[in-house]
């Protein structure tokens, strides 16, 4: 399986090969979610860090990407560059979203908790992925960095439920694309952010 991961990440992926490399990571990421709910013994613990580390001296023993390889912005091919596929952002899943806006839906896991909800920063990430996503869309087209994202935290997000949330492009001036977006709990607004991502100059 390590071969084949490694043949995905050098050169585009199949589908069945990014399908495995999202089982890879979806695995990694429910052990991090129980890591963040149980509440083993030591012995226990430790029994586990010995299988884990077994599980990263395989990987550390596959060749990487060469460090001079400038990675394409945005990928969407390459799930290496795609932050929800690689588990840096929880899966957001997208029910509309063509015409300068997305609507969707997201679940934090227990290992994005603070203490029973949502961490502050967990929030923040997702924003500036969904904003991004919208900010780099079909309608802004090309690439576009994000320069400020500011989030107002309106009430408690709970961790493991599903929130809803919607993402549109407020205003776009040259370069600039003012995005907002809001996530919801029901009808309870649990967060809003707004943010500019600024496009490269052109020359
Ligand atoms: C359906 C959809 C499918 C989509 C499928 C695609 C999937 C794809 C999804 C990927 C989603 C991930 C998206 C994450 C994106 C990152 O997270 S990027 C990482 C975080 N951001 C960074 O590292 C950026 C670091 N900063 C920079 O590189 C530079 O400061 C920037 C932001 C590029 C701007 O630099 P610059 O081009 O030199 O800008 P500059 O000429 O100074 O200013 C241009 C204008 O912007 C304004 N400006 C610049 N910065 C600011 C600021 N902070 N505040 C206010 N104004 C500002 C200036 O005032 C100026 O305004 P005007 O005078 O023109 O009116």
């Amino acid at each position: 399986m390590m071969e084949r991961i490694h043949a995905m990440v050098a050169s585009a992926p199949t589908a069945l090969e990014r399908r495995a490399y999202r089982n890879a990571v979806d695995a990694a990421v429910r052990i991090l979610d129980r890591l963040a709910v149980i509440e083993p013994d030591a012995d226990t613990l430790r029994k586990c860090e010995r299988a884990l580390t077994q599980v990263e001296d395989a990987l550390r023993s596959l060749p990487t990407l060469p460090e001079d390889v400038e990675a394409p912005a945005h990928a969407p091919g390459n799930p290496r560059f795609n932050p929800a596929e690689r588990g840096l952002v929880p899966a957001f899943a997208i029910d509309a979203g063509d015409t300068g806006q997305l609507v969707g839906r997201v679940q934090f896991s227990p290992r994005f908790g603070g203490t029973a909800s949502v961490h502050g920063g967990a929030l923040s990430l997702f924003f500036d992925d969904a904003l991004g996503m919208v900010a780099n869309g079909s309608v802004t087209g090309g690439v576009a960095r994000t320069a400020f994202l500011r989030i107002d935290y309106r009430s408690l997000a709970p961790l493991d439920v599903e929130l809803h949330c919607r993402v549109w492009i407020e205003a776009v001036d040259g370069r600039k694309r003012f995005i907002r977006g809001e996530l919801c709990h029901g009808d309870r607004l649990v967060a809003e952010a707004e943010g500019l991502w600024v496009a490269p100059r052109t020359r």
